[in-house]
């Protein structure tokens, strides 16, 4: 399957974030046994690793420059960020398979474009006019690729949050093949050791924490 991602505006070596000796405060308790200190330089692909409660998702929200460390400090570039959860929330419910995509043509694509790139994507037209609510974990994971690569402006980061959670063997085969296709920098949270190794993770970030 040809998923096509576009990707002349990705840079690779440049430095995107840095973490100096920081830590997250929660009521008074700092969320890392030992403050963090870390670069993440783009075309890089990063799994963050830790039990649960030590502090993935707050880290997250640091690296996308929603949470600000009480301690040490940060520099991030100003590049463009999208943060995938396991429920593909970046959908928007109210429209339809069709609409949905339509959001995401900033090069202009011809309707029939667009509905080429959904049957890339298994959609067929049946499903052009159901609604975002309406579709299962794995359509959802497969509308939300889709509309990445109808968009001419790919993210230069994609955060993906346990991606596979909700996915059975095709879906995850799908999402597998569409991120290696991606050449921006990648940062994953997953459990699922095998879907780390099919994406070529080159590096971990282990979160231990406080308690
Ligand atoms: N808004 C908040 N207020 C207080 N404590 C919080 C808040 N958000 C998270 N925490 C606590 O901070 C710790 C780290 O939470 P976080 O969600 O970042 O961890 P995680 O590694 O993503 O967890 P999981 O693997 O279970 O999803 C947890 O103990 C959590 O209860």
């Amino acid at each position: 399957m040809k998923l096509g991602f576009e990707d002349a505006n990705l840079h690779k070596g440049k430095i995107l974030f840095s973490a100096t000796d920081i830590n997250f405060t929660y009521d008074k308790q700092p969320l890392w046994k030992k403050p963090l200190s870390f670069e993440i330089i783009s075309g890089e692909r990063i799994a963050l690793k830790g039990s649960n409660g030590s502090g993935k998702t707050s880290l997250i929200k640091i690296i996308l420059g929603k949470l600000t460390p009480q301690t040490g400090s940060v520099y991030k570039a100003n590049k463009q960020a999208i943060y995938i959860d396991q429920e593909y929330s970046l959908l928007d419910d109210k429209l339809t398979v069709y609409e949905q995509a339509q959001q995401y043509n900033t090069g202009a694509l011809q309707e029939h474009e667009i509905k080429i790139r959904l049957t890339w994507f298994l959609f067929d037209k049946e499903h052009w006019n159901k609604p975002c609510k309406a579709l299962s974990g794995g359509e959802r994971m497969r509308l939300l690729l889709c509309c990445l690569t109808i968009s001419n402006t790919p993210p230069d980061i994609i955060v993906l949050d346990e991606p596979t959670n909700n996915l059975d063997i095709i879906n995850t085969e799908i999402l597998t093949t569409a991120v290696n296709q991606y050449k921006g920098t990648l940062i994953v949270v997953s459990h699922d050791a095998y879907f780390l190794e099919e994406i070529g993770i080159n590096r971990s970030i282990e979160l231990l924490k406080l308690s």
